[in-house]
């Protein structure tokens, strides 16, 4: 499944790369139109300024005529200049006329006084319009689709300039939806995809003001994403292949270390170190954690968090928790037997919870020993509890044999206060997550009042995970929590180490006494 991320993505990067380019082109073509229109303007105005400036008294002399004949053959975009008054045309580079032509009324007058028309006729006969401007009794037409009138090679495309101050089309090389106008809303330009069109729209910023659109068919849009998408996809299919290998590597990987984990059951390579845990109040030590330590023949140890995910994954962590009891038994059975307060707790994992032969194995290996209640407690994480009928029947058995059970990490799965006085347990072991927070006043500190609330209502033993500070423990003291173990007291030692550490304290302690 995950192979097919590269692609995908390359597809997605493919319609986005082509909308990019094409939206630049289409935008480019807009700029075009808006500069033609604006040079449209200018040469229209020019040739106004130049007439004005001849002062003459007769407008329409024959010397005039040949003026305004000379002016209009020298702007690519003029088609005629004249003399114009109460909105008829007198004359033009195409001669006099007699009678004047009606231009009719101006559709817009600008703060200068120039009369913009859209649609003034010049010569009946050829019954094209043009758009004119006017100003001092002169007047300078363009072909009106000039701006727009360009072979761009593309079918269905269009062209269109309108006015800005109104939103009115000028001129069009094809329909032009009245929304495309209006998605410029203040801004210069905008580009967008609408009714199966790449469209952009831009103000021109030059001498005049005009708004240019420009609209290309979609179907040219999905041709250059099917191009950009043929360069993409050999770098779309290494990639999907060098996540596959990834992948595999990684089974692979987890298949070796599973094999490893038999071979090392075999070796014996498992050890346990016991991390004491002490009574706040007086420091003395009351018992252990057993925690799960593996040593390879190359003298590298490897911590529980790598191996124990891979063992609960390949179906071996009952035969490591097997393990764990018959080390236990070896380490231990002796210290239990000669300290019948001290207690040792170990960790189920959830397959110890779903078969019965974990707790069988330390129910037999706690009668051989003919250690005493309470000696052994099992430790359960919240997220083991997701078969609660489970839980409750594997709880029960612990129970009749006088094991008692931990919920461990609490606070850092889902349970709930209803979901927690439901299930028998004897004692909650806070995260160390919470005690981290008790230093640093952030608001999971306040969290651990809870939790020590929650467990007092419910009559629960406490022990407090990873104290690392003689703050964490005061806080924790005041708020009567009974038990600790933390790199503050001890971290976790070898089996002798911890029987050594023991018989220290006690003697420090009865000195004290
Ligand atoms: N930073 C800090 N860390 C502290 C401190 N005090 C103790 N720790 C570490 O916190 C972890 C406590 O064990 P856990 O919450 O039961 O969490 C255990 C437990 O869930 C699991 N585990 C360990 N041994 C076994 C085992 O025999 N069977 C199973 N099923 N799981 C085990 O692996 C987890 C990790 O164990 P470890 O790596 O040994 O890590 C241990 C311990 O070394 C402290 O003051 N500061």
């Amino acid at each position: 499944m995950t192979a097919f991320g590269p692609p995908l993505l390359s597809l997605y990067l493919a319609r986005q790369q082509g909308l990019t380019a094409e939206q630049e082109r289409v935008r480019g073509y807009a700029d075009v139109v808006a500069q033609r229109s604006d040079r449209a303007v200018s040469q229209m105005q020019e040739a106004i300024d130049t007439l004005i400036a001849v002062n003459a008294d007769d407008v329409c002399s024959d010397a005039m005529i040949l003026r305004m004949r000379q002016l209009s053959l020298r702007g690519e975009f003029l088609k005629a200049v004249g003399a114009s008054s109460d909105n008829r045309l007198l004359c033009s580079s195409l001669g006099l006329h007699q009678p004047p032509i009606d231009l009719g009324d101006p559709a817009e007058i600008t703060v200068q006084g120039t009369a913009l028309r859209y649609t003034a006729p010049l010569l009946e006969a050829e019954g094209v319009p043009y758009i004119s401007i006017a100003r001092n009794g002169f007047i300078a037409m363009a072909h009106r689709n000039q701006a727009v009138d360009m072979a761009l090679g593309i079918d269905g495309a269009i062209l269109a300039t309108f006015n800005p101050l109104n939103g009115e089309l000028r001129t069009a090389s094809g329909d032009v939806p009245a929304s495309w106008i209006d998605r410029i809303e203040g801004r210069r330009s905008t580009e967008f995809v609408d009714n199966g069109y790449v469209v952009a729209a831009l103000l021109s910023d030059q001498v005049t003001l005009t708004g240019a659109i420009a609209a290309v068919p979609l179907r040219y849009l999905d041709e250059r994403v099917r191009q950009i998408n043929w360069r993409l996809l050999p770098f779309s299919l290494l990639a999907a292949l060098i996540l596959t290998l990834g992948l595999l590597y990684l089974a692979r990987q987890q298949v070796s270390m599973a094999s490893q984990i038999r071979q090392g059951l075999r070796r014996n390579e498992f050890y346990l170190e016991y991390q004491p845990v002490i009574e706040l109040a007086t420091g003395r030590w009351t018992g252990a954690e057993a925690l799960l330590r593996w040593r390879r023949r190359n003298g590298e140890v490897i911590y529980p968090d790598v191996f124990i995910p891979v063992a609960e994954n390949s179906g071996l962590i009952s035969r490591l928790s097997e393990q764990v009891i018959a080390i236990i038994e070896k380490d231990m059975a002796q210290f239990l037997g000669d300290h019948p307060l001290m207690m040792i707790a170990m960790n189920f994992s959830a397959s110890d919870i779903q078969v019965d032969t974990t707790a069988r194995r330390l129910f037999d290996m706690i009668e051989r020993n003919k250690l005493g209640s309470g000696q052994l407690m099992v430790e359960l994480t919240e997220r083991m509890l997701v078969d609660p009928d489970k839980a409750r029947q594997l709880m029960g058995q612990l129970n009749d044999h006088n094991i008692p059970v931990a919920v461990d990490d609490f606070g850092t799965g889902y349970s709930s206060l209803s979901y927690l006085e439901s299930m028998p347990f004897d004692c909650l072991k806070i995260d160390r997550l919470f005690v981290e927070a008790i230093d640093r006043q952030a608001a999971t500190s306040r969290v651990v009042l809870h939790i020590i609330e929650m467990a007092a209502a419910l009559g629960l033993n406490v022990v407090a995970e990873g104290v690392e500070t003689e703050g964490q423990a005061q806080f924790l003291r005041e708020h009567g929590v009974r038990y600790a173990q933390g790199w503050l007291y001890s971290k976790s030692l070898r089996a002798e180490d911890f029987i050594a550490g023991y018989s220290q304290q006690l003697n420090y302690h009865q000195l004290k006494q």
